[in-house]
This record gives C-alpha cells, structure tokens and sequence, in this order.
C-alpha cells in the first residue's frame, strides 16, 4: 500500500493527515499556536511554529500508524495565503510573518493602485489592492521597516516556508501565489509589469509551479528529522481553499463549497476567468491545472465565534463537562435552544475588517438591537447567524457573476455544526451538503500529492473516485423567508455605520 501526507497550515493550528492510496485517512494529529495582534486590525505569527506544528504532527501520525517510511509516495501542502515571510541571507526569518487577517496596509493599497493604475491591476491580478494581499504587505516593510526590508532576500508565503524548510527549495504554486497580488492570473505566471511598476525584485520571489506538480523532495536532513526518505516527493499543493475545493470534489463548472474556518469563503469553480469588475470577490487560478476560481471572503468567521466564546463563555466548559458533551455539542445546544432571528438580534461579523462584499479595513463588529432579555446563547446564536449573512453576500454576488451552483458542500471546523450547516442552507436556499471525509483542504493537497507522485492521474479522476457525500440539509421555507427579511437589514446597518467606522478609526 502506498501512503501520502496531506498537511495544512491553517491560522489556528497545523494539521496533519496520513492516507493511503485509496484516500482514507489513516492517522491524524494538529497542533495550535497563538495569533498575536499588537496592534487594533495587525494579526501576525511566528513562521517558526508552522514549522515547529509541520515537524512534530508529521512524527505523531508516523508513530501512530507505523506504516514504512518508504510507502510514503508524497506530501502535500495547504495553508493558509497572503502572510509575508521575509528571510535573509542566511535564510534566518526577518521578522514576525504578517498575515492575510492583518489590516495595517490601506495607504500602501492607495499606493499599488496609484503606481500600477487600478484598470491595470484589475486585467493582470484579477484584483483591486486589497490590505489583505501580500503585496501591500511587503511595502508596507519597504515603508516602515527599511532596515528589515534591506535584509530581505527572500519572500514566502506561509505554506512555502515550510516547503522551504522540508525541500530546501524555494517555490511556490499557482492558487496561493495568487493572492500575492504580483501574478499575472490569466497567463498564471509572475507579472513582470506588476513587479517593475512595484520596484519588487522578481530574484526574491519563488518558481511558480502548478499545484499537482513536483516541486522538490526532502532533504536528507529533514527526511531523518521526520522518520522518511529523501524519494518522498512535496507537491506543489495549494492555499487552504483552492485545496478544500479538491477536497470536497469542486473541480468542475457548476460546483461550489462554503467554509466556516478562521475565515470564512464561498468558492465556486470556473473552466474560464471571470472577474468581478467591482473586486468585491476574488478571481485566482485553482489547483486544477487551466482552470480559475471565484470566491467571496468574510474576514472573522469561526473567529467570529471564537472570540465570542473565548471572551465571554468561559462558563461553558465547565458546563459542558458537567452534562459529560463535548465542548462544540454544548455550545451548538445552546445556540439551537434560542428561536431563528436570536430575540431580534443581529451581530455584524467585521472584527477584522471585511473583504466581502465592502473591501473596507476601517469597519469592526456590531451587536444591534441588544435588549435586556438578551443572554449568553442568544448573542452565541447572533454570532453564527451574522457569519452567516455575510457568506449569504459572498453567494449573492457569485450568483450576481452569473457562476451558476449545482452543488453547495460545506467544510472547515464551522461546517461540523449541524445547525449553522442549516442556517446556510436556509439563507442561501439550497440544499448544503458535507463530504463523507471531513478533512478538506489536507485530504485535497494529499490528492495533488497523489498525482504529483504518479499515484493517481489526474486531479478530477482522483476526486470522482474518492470524494462521496454525506449529510444534507435542505432549505424551510419559512426560515429562507424570515432569514431574506434579516438580510436586508442587516445589508442596511453597514450601509448606515460606513462612514462613522472612518471616523472611529481616525478618532
Ligand atoms: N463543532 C463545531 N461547531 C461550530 N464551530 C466549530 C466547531 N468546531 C470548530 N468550530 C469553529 O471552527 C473554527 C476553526 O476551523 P478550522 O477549519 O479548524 O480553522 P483554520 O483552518 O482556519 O485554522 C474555530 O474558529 C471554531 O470556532
Ligand atoms: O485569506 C484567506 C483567503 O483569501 C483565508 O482563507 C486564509 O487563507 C486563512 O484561512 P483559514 O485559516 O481561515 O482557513
């Protein structure tokens, strides 16, 4: 039997997945690190402990399932996109990774649209200049940190350090360069005009691969260090939702998934390049080769939910080993004891800004209508269904671009809840299904590590085979009525705060 490691990168932890050939997963381990936020709208992590997570999960689920080093065929990764990692000379990490969440960089958006010109920039990225893309990041270091950016003689995404680190090889691939903002998207190579315009020299950046193409195997070291051979081969593999999209089989026209993880996305598959021309959803290349993907972000989903529960629900940990559930059953209970609509409440999930549909990092979260009756489960079921709005505006735009969904699948650690699984089949009105295999974008990177290894053909073959569905719920006729009429107003209440979120952060 032969085996691939499928490893994503994510913002909460790193997670590894051991499958054989036939995609069934085999072991599992993760391991979480902090996010740090010195500053309101900064988000940053140590590149180190991606790295640290990669090392110590890959040995957990080798040790686990004490299957042969030399049956593992290949390794894919998936991580989260858009953080800077800069490394000098000596390949030493610079400073702290910026990462896609962060919200610091707005003037120097202002100043890739000024310098490449925003008709430009729209025709070769397939973007405007978003906060959350790497390229305004590295000017920002440029900008602010002269000094650091002097040093730089390298820049990665989170997922290519760590490629870095395994394969000693600086690379990338498609649906992650991507979201740099510094690839040509039609012609899915790096944009020499981007770069010149930039002043970014193109030395500092990585090989651009497909995602199911080999882009180096393990060094020696790292082979000895994991307990594999230097014949493993790591395939180019892909940013976290371009891998889910293989994972939960979004390869072909007509088929779209929905994730609740940190962030949150609606991402439809496209055999040609559409592009919204108000950027309010992005078009990137996917890791199915010659073809492209359209996808609406929300900035704070499941940590929307976390931040909620962190911060004001430390009492149900304790209650739920008092009823002997898990932590998510409880909390899903509690949410599910509060009536559609939460007691008139509305929670706006903009705690990092929003892409999606505003393109606005000024605008934070909002409870409206807070009323004295209102309790903990009331405001907990408020954050799930103001997530849920905002991946309701992410399909409404996609349906607006004329991408034309057969097929709705639901993953990400969100997506586990039955109940927030039916609040968006209730808002978006259709039927929302899961995949058999809840492991998304690792079971997705393991299928291009599978091709990249000459264990499977091609990417869609290998999905039609192994990806089946599970679970699905179907859209209350009732709820999509009241939801609809939530939506508006929801719709209204950033429409009405636009400009006071300006002058909160100038305050
Ligand atoms: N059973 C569950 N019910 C509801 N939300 C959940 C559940 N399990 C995890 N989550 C949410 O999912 C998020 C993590 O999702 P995950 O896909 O693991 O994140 P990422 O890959 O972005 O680090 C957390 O923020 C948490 O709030
Ligand atoms: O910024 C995006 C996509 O454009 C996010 O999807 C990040 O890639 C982070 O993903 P999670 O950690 O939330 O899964």
């Amino acid at each position: 039997m032969r085996y691939l490691l499928g490893i994503d990168v994510g913002t909460s932890a790193t997670k590894t997945v051991l499958f054989d050939e036939n995609c069934q997963a085999i072991a599992s381990a993760s391991e979480e690190y902090p996010l740090y936020q010195p500053q309101n709208g900064w988000a940053e992590q140590h590149p180190e402990d991606w790295h640290q997570a990669t090392v110590h999960t890959i040995q957990a689920v080798l040790t686990k399932s004490k299957v042969p080093a030399a049956d593992v065929k290949g390794i894919g990764l998936s991580g989260q996109m858009h953080g800077l990692v800069m490394l000098d000379e000596a390949n030493q990490v610079i400073r702290p990774a910026i990462i896609w969440c962060d919200q610091r960089t707005a003037k120097e958006c202002e100043e890739i649209t000024q310098k490449v010109g925003a008709n430009r920039l729209m025709e070769i990225t397939a973007n405007p200049a978003l906060t959350g893309f790497t390229a305004s990041k590295i000017l920002w270091v440029r900008n602010h940190e002269p000094e650091n950016y002097a040093k730089c003689r390298h820049i990665l995404l989170p997922k290519d350090y760590v490629r870095f680190c395994l394969t000693g090889e600086y690379a990338t691939e498609v649906s992650d360069a991507s979201g740099m903002q510094l690839l040509d998207i039609p012609n899915r190579c790096w944009s020499d005009e981007i770069l010149e315009k930039l002043e970014i020299d193109r030395a500092l950046l990585g090989k651009v691969y497909e995602s199911p193409e080999v882009t180096g195997t393990l060094t020696a070291q790292s082979a000895k260090l994991l307990g594999l051979t230097t014949a493993t081969v790591v395939a180019g593999g892909a940013g976290d939702n371009a891998a889910a999209a293989v994972g939960t089989g979004t390869v072909r026209d007509g088929r779209a998934f929905t994730t609740i993880g940190t962030s949150g996305v609606v991402f439809a598959h496209s055999s040609k390049i559409t592009i919204d021309p108000k950027g309010r959803v992005h078009t990137f290349c996917c890791a199915v080769p010659n073809c492209w993907h359209v996808m609406g972000v929300t900035q704070a989903a499941g940590l929307s939910l976390s931040w909620y529960l962190d911060n004001f629900c430390t009492n149900y940990k304790e209650k739920a080993k008092l009823a002997n559930v898990s932590f998510y059953d409880y909390i899903n209970k509690e949410a599910e004891s509060v009536p559609m609509g939460s007691n008139k409440l509305l929670y706006l999930p903009y705690l990092m800004g929003e892409r999606t549909p505003h393109l606005d990092p000024n605008c934070r979260g909002v409870f409206f209508g807070l009323s004295a009756i209102h309790k903990q489960a009331d405001l907990l079921r408020a954050v799930m269904e103001g997530v849920s709005y905002s991946l309701k505006d992410c399909q409404s735009i996609l349906k607006e671009m004329g991408l034309e969904v057969e097929q709705m699948m639901a993953c990400g650690g969100g997506s586990k809840s039955g109940l927030w699984r039916q609040i968006l089949a209730d808002m978006f009105g259709c039927s929302v299904k899961t995949a058999a295999s809840q492991e998304g974008a690792v079971l997705g990177v393991a299928i291009l590590a599978g091709v990249a290894a000459g264990v499977f053909t091609d990417v869609p073959t290998a999905c039609d085979q192994f990806i089946a569905q599970d679970e699905s719920c179907q859209p209350i006729a009732a709820h999509q009525d009241y939801y609809s009429k939530g939506h508006v107003l929801y719709q209204q209440l950033y429409e009405q705060l636009q400009n006071q979120y300006r002058l909160l952060t100038n305050l």
